[in-house]
């Protein structure tokens, strides 16, 4: 089985366009678990853009499955994490600006710097994984670096597979075979959504867990529409 982590960034952004507490982001994970989401994903940015540092904190209280981080492990992210215990940290390599994340670790380059930091988060007894572009060294180069998983940067596919071009499974196809050939637990994430997600998931030999967020909230906010305006007309009568 594959478990499904809900990512929700794009509801603390709403959250913080008006200040205040709208959505409430511990009520929106309560209940995303409540309807059958194996896990609650998180990726505070340092300049807390949307997900604070306190509501990863909050969350971590209350989230009762799997509760996954992510981010680059700077000194003060690093500290968030052995503070909170998730039961997943997901080591990200993006910029400080970068608009979302879009790119996976070079695991060749960065060995040491990955050996030190997973090390630490794997003595407080915290599951790591990697963000990883779907290249064979790049996976194997994971395996060198202690991690416990891969998670596989889907961005490339889901652009190809909204082209019509199917083709764009394949590295990941390959990917995750290597992966498992090392011993590497596999996860995804990157724009899946529920036109590219069943396809995804039927070409991925042992995948773990997906994380989705912003097209999860925005199928949310475009499949609730009706109901919500039909409950409006109903009370304006
Ligand atoms: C790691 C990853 O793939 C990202 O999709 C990320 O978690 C989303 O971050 P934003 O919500 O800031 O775009
Ligand atoms: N790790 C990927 C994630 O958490 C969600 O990415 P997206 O669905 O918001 O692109």
């Amino acid at each position: 089985m594959t478990k499904l982590s809900v990512n929700i960034n794009k509801l603390a952004t709403l959250r913080n366009s008006r200040g205040g507490n709208v959505p409430n982001l511990v009520k929106s994970a309560q209940d995303i678990e409540g309807f059958g989401a194996q896990g609650i994903t998180v990726h505070p940015r340092p300049d807390e853009r949307h997900i604070k540092y306190q509501d990863a904190h909050d969350l971590a209280k209350i989230v009762t499955t799997e509760f996954n981080i992510e981010g680059n492990p700077i000194p003060k992210f690093v500290d968030l994490v052995l503070a909170t215990k998730p039961t997943q940290v997901t080591l990200v390599p993006d910029a400080e600006d970068a608009i979302t994340s879009n790119a996976g670790w070079d695991t060749k380059k960065h060995r040491s710097f990955l050996v030190d930091v997973i090390q630490t988060f794997k003595s407080a007894g915290i599951r790591t994984s990697i963000f990883v572009d779907p290249n064979k060294t790049m996976v194997e180069g994971a395996a060198e670096t202690g991690t416990d998983r891969i998670e596989l940067y889907t961005e490339s596919y889901a652009k190809a597979y909204a082209e019509g071009n199917h083709n764009g499974i394949k590295p990941f196809t390959e990917a995750a075979e290597v992966a498992q050939k090392v011993g590497l637990g596999i996860n995804a994430g990157h724009d899946l959504s529920l036109d590219n997600i069943k396809f995804f998931k039927d070409h991925i030999p042992g995948l773990l867990e997906v994380s989705i967020g912003h097209a999860l909230i925005c199928e949310s906010i475009y499949l609730g529409l009706e109901n919500v305006i039909n409950m409006y007309i109903h009370r304006l009568q």
